[in-house]
């Protein structure tokens, strides 16, 4: 048996000695690694804050004391910490604990997170409300330096700065976001972390500055000496001037140091931020060389590092950044920009061949969508790329900034749909109905991997706001050759016998082509979700008496959606059912598994036939 079995909840922690906590660091370490090798998760970011999370939960008296983990991915140790250890082999799995904070699976996880830069406003409306209450618990979030660059971030700091309430702040700083971390705040940090001679020579000057007689004039003179000084050289100056006290930097590995900083800040009333410098993936020599990877991986070989499962298969990712290179190429107006996400959109390529071309945000989708819009005012082609759950941010940018002035901005919407492992906060299940209700919007969903690049290259010649959605995950293996699209109409792909027809969006209808072909069902590509495609629908729904729409997002407001509302608006016989993600949060599990769970695979729609005798 471990020590880290021996670990109910965090208060057992109170009887470990320094070493014991050394040790305790350790098996958090092994057990992570261990885990995450069989069933993949967010390794580099957990490994950095072991330390971080065993000197909180020593310091502090979590759940009275509430910690708040920003974005969420680093959670591990801390739910390894908080009575989680026995099911932590579920993790993100069907069923099983799920890879953020749930308020659901413990009463030390005070907020649900996977988006990122949530946790300073929140941890300040539970401030605000503890007080109200008169609770004393103290109320921490930790934030890592790429989410602290996001608007909602700051609003927060703000907010905080001036309701100057006990608040604390840790900034997580490990230079990087899941990729190179980018932007003027972190390269403050940077100079920040080494700026520790300035900092030695501060502390000299304000010694010496104190013990020099005390003349009024020369304390007058001392003093303004000290405030020049410390607006030039004070690391986190940018913080004191919002009225937030800045700590740091200390060493997020030197456990000692962590736990004495974080004794003494717990006694000092108002906003502060102690800034900790931590490593990606420290104690794994893999996910420290290669912490971009192991942000977020799938199983793997512990002693290689190497992924065990890589299809053969090119996902849609790749196949947008393909085409978006080919097009960078063609036309020198073509730009593209991404929140944060280079590597998970597949547009990195693009910034390789196009670095002047390529605009990566930060964890900033509002501004990623207002910046695509400035970019079109001046004749530009921008592209988006961005996943359907954090496109969620901008919504407002999309209608006020582009479409409005049906400005001709495509938005490449990656991880349409169930995601899997990640779960509820990352699926994509909501894009076609709140993209659909907005004035001058297209809204294309490929059936294929061939036709998302052929999407891809031709949604310019629409010059409207077009967004193309497609998969996680890898396509059908066809043949990517460029080929001319009617990007606004639909496709006959199997004219059926019976008087039944499936209107399919995305990867669904290639996935259900085989059985509508041995059904004699008549099967519809509704490639283009807005506009619909209303002379075919209407003959559709004049030829056949049962009409089933299969999508991969939410039933309320999606494609189905559209189709009842065209139905009911005309004079047809036809009876509709609609097949399409439930009106609830859908949990994490693989992707298979949940999307049989939500009734959407193929064997989903073999025992519709059946219940409809089809
Ligand atoms: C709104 C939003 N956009 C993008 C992401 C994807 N994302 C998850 S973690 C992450 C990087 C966060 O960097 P940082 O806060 O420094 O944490 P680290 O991974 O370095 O520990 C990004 C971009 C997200 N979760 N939420
Ligand atoms: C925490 C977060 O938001 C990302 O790390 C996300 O988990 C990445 O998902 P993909 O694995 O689909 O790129
Ligand atoms: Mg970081």
């Amino acid at each position: 048996m471990t020590l880290l079995d021996t670990i109910t909840g965090p208060r057992d922690l109170e009887h470990l000695d320094e070493e014991q906590l050394q040790v305790l660091c350790s098996e958090l370490r092994e057990v992570i690694i261990e885990t995450t090798s069989k069933v993949g998760g967010h390794v580099a970011s957990n490994l950095g804050v072991v330390e971080l999370t065993v000197a909180l939960h020593r310091v502090f008296e979590s759940p009275a004391d509430r910690i708040i983990w920003d974005v969420g991915h680093q959670c591990y140790p801390h739910k390894l910490l908080t009575g989680r250890r026995e099911q932590f082999h579920t993790i993100r799995q069907s069923n099983g604990l799920s890879g953020f904070p749930k308020r659901q699976e413990s009463e030390h996880d005070h907020l649900d997170t996977g988006h990122s830069s949530t946790s300073i406003s929140a941890a300040l409306g539970m401030r605000a409300a503890l007080d109200l209450k008169g609770d004393a618990g103290k109320v921490i979030a930790v934030i890592g330096d790429g989410s602290i660059g996001a608007g909602m971030a700051f609003e927060g700091l703000n907010h905080a700065g001036h309701l100057d309430k006990d608040l604390i702040i840790i900034l997580n700083d490990n230079e990087m976001s899941i990729s190179e971390n980018v932007g003027a705040l972190s390269k403050y940090f940077s100079k920040i972390i080494t700026g520790q001679v300035y900092n030695r020579f501060r502390r000299d000057l304000e010694s010496m500055l104190q013990s020099l007689p005390r003349g009024e004039r020369l304390v007058r003179a001392a003093k303004r000496v000290e405030e020049g000084i410390k607006g030039f050289m004070t690391p986190g100056i940018l913080f004191e001037e919002l009225n937030i006290k800045y700590f740091g930097p200390v060493d997020g590995h030197d456990l000692n140091s962590l736990m004495d900083f974080l004794e003494n800040i717990k006694q000092i009333d108002g906003p502060l931020l102690l800034h900790v410098i931590t490593r990606k993936g420290e104690g794994y020599a893999p996910a420290e060389q290669n912490p971009e990877q192991f942000h977020g991986v799938g199983p793997y070989d512990r002693k290689t590092g190497k992924v065990t499962s890589n299809s053969s298969v090119p996902s849609y990712t790749a196949v947008a950044g393909r085409a978006v290179v080919e097009l960078g190429e063609e036309d020198k107006k073509v730009v593209t920009i991404t929140a944060a996400m280079p590597e998970g959109t597949g547009v990195h390529h693009f910034k390789h061949n196009f670095p002047d071309r390529f605009f990566d945000v930060g964890i900033a989708e509002q501004h990623a969508v207002t910046f695509a819009a400035g970019l079109a005012l001046q004749g530009m082609h921008p592209y988006v790329f961005i996943y359907s759950t954090f496109f969620q941010r901008a919504y407002d940018q999309v209608i006020h900034d582009v479409c409005l002035q049906n400005l001709p901005v495509v938005f490449c919407i990656d991880r349409a749909g169930i995601v899997g492992n990640d779960g509820e906060t990352h699926n994509g299940s909501f894009d076609l109905s709140f993209l659909r209700c907005i004035p001058n919007m297209k809204i294309l969903t490929p059936k294929d991997e061939n036709e998302l690049y052929n999407m891809l290259l031709q949604a310019r010649s629409l010059d409207s706001p077009v967004t193309i959605r497609y998969a996680r995950g890898s396509g059908f293996g066809v043949e990517i050759r460029r080929e001319p699209l009617d990007l606004l109409s639909w496709e006959v792909v199997h004219q059926g016998k019976k008087p039944v027809a499936v209107l399919a969006t995305g990867y669904l209808v290639t996935q259900a082509k085989q059985l509508c072909e041995e059904k004699g069902v008549t099967l519809i590509n509704a490639r283009c979700i807005k506009p619909l495609d209303a002379t075919l629908l209407d003959k559709v729904l004049r030829e056949n008496r049962r009409i089933i729409t299969l999508e991969e997002n939410s039933q309320m407001g999606g494609f189905g959606s559209a189709v009842a509302q065209f139905l009911c608006a005309g004079e047809y016989q036809a009876r509709l059912t609609s097949l399409g993600l439930p009106d609830e949060f859908i949990s994490h599990g693989d992707q298979q598994t949940v999307r049989k769970r939500c009734g959407i695979d193929l064997d989903s729609l073999k025992l519709t036939f059946k219940e409809l005798n089809i």
